[in-house]
């Protein structure tokens, strides 16, 4: 009898490193290199992790992460008083293992976010806030950017830039009182455009694979999860997965997490260019700030795993 091995490949969130210099300036050898891995990521795995050591050192992350242990020690009244302003894209939510505060990102939104908990500042919270949101705005332009290039589109890359609208959104997470999958957050895709995610040490969130694998994501102090969300899937008539995911507690640690989560204004939908004989539109054109008003005044009814597909799919 043959005995033949069987070799299990486990896949693994794909890393697209930002180190080398010149790779932010379009045009530039790194940059078409780090293109063509960003957009082959975002075609497989409606994700990547986004490497950048020259622009996050250490010692902002621990600031960070300092500052926004301070942020959800305050009292509950203060938190739930957090300004929020209508379509909901901001202010104070709960859920069983989580509890989330958001800002919009414009400067005076960011004031007064920082004055409603601090009344005379807080220069820590303030400048590494301040300091991250760059960072994470730069990727967003700049993976926006690749993509558009990618698909032959630079022409509408303008008025789509300016169309973005971005939310910060701070997350903490209870230590698990018991093991269970899910618990955290569960099965979900972002309402967004695009998410950029960063965290502390405490492990938990996993993307589902399109074998239908769950992978865990191994954060460094230095790096992003990038995600397209159900936005891109529209955008791109579903040649960009939106990235299904969940937080998934484990540790006996409390996991702190914060993101960028950007939205277009106005009306999505997949340029001509990319909605051809052989791969038609997918979608009705989606205006995404209903989009999230809608799934959110629903939330009981339709759950977590409500799709964009549902809503506006043809
Ligand atoms: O905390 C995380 O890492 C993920 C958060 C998330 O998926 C969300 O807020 O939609
Ligand atoms: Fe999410």
């Amino acid at each position: 009898m043959n005995v033949t091995s069987v070799t299990q490949t486990v896949p693994k969130i794909p890393v697209v490193d930002f180190s080398q210099e010149d790779c932010l300036k379009p045009g530039t050898s790194s940059w078409l290199s780090v293109r063509g891995n960003v957009c082959r990521a975002l075609e497989e795995f409606g994700c990547f992790m986004a490497v950048l050591p020259n622009k996050v050192s250490p010692e902002l992350h621990d600031s960070m992460f300092g500052t926004l242990k301070e942020l959800f020690d305050f009292p509950i009244e203060t938190k739930v008083q957090t300004p929020q302003e209508k379509p909901i894209l901001d202010g104070h939510l709960t859920g069983p293992f989580h509890e989330s505060l958001a800002t919009g990102t414009d400067s005076e939104k960011s004031r007064i976010f920082e004055h409603h908990f601090w009344p005379n500042g807080n220069d820590q919270y303030r400048e590494t806030a301040d300091a991250y949101r760059k960072v994470m705005a730069e990727l967003n332009q700049v993976v926006t950017r690749m993509v558009f290039e990618n698909y032959n589109v630079e022409k509408y890359l303008d008025d789509h830039v300016q169309s973005i609208v971005s939310t910060f959104r701070f997350m903490k997470y209870k230590k698990p009182e018991k093991m269970g999958t899910g618990q955290g957050l569960s099965v979900h895709t972002d309402k967004t455009l695009t998410s950029i995610l960063h965290q502390n040490h405490v492990k938990g969130l996993e993307i589902y694979t399109k074998d239908n694998k769950w992978i865990g994501f191994d954060p460094l102090p230095s790096s992003f999860l990038f995600m397209a969300s159900d936005g891109f899937q529209v955008w791109s008539n579903d040649r960009i997965p939106s990235c299904k995911h969940r937080v998934n507690l484990k540790e006996n640690e409390e996991r702190y997490s914060f993101g960028l989560f950007s939205y277009l204004k106005g009306v999505t939908r997949a340029p001509d260019e990319l909605t051809t004989d052989d791969h038609p539109v997918k979608y009705k054109p989606l205006h995404m700030l209903d989009y999230v008003q809608f799934y959110m005044a629903n939330y009981l009814n339709i759950g977590d795993g409500f799709s964009v597909k549902e809503y506006c799919g043809v």
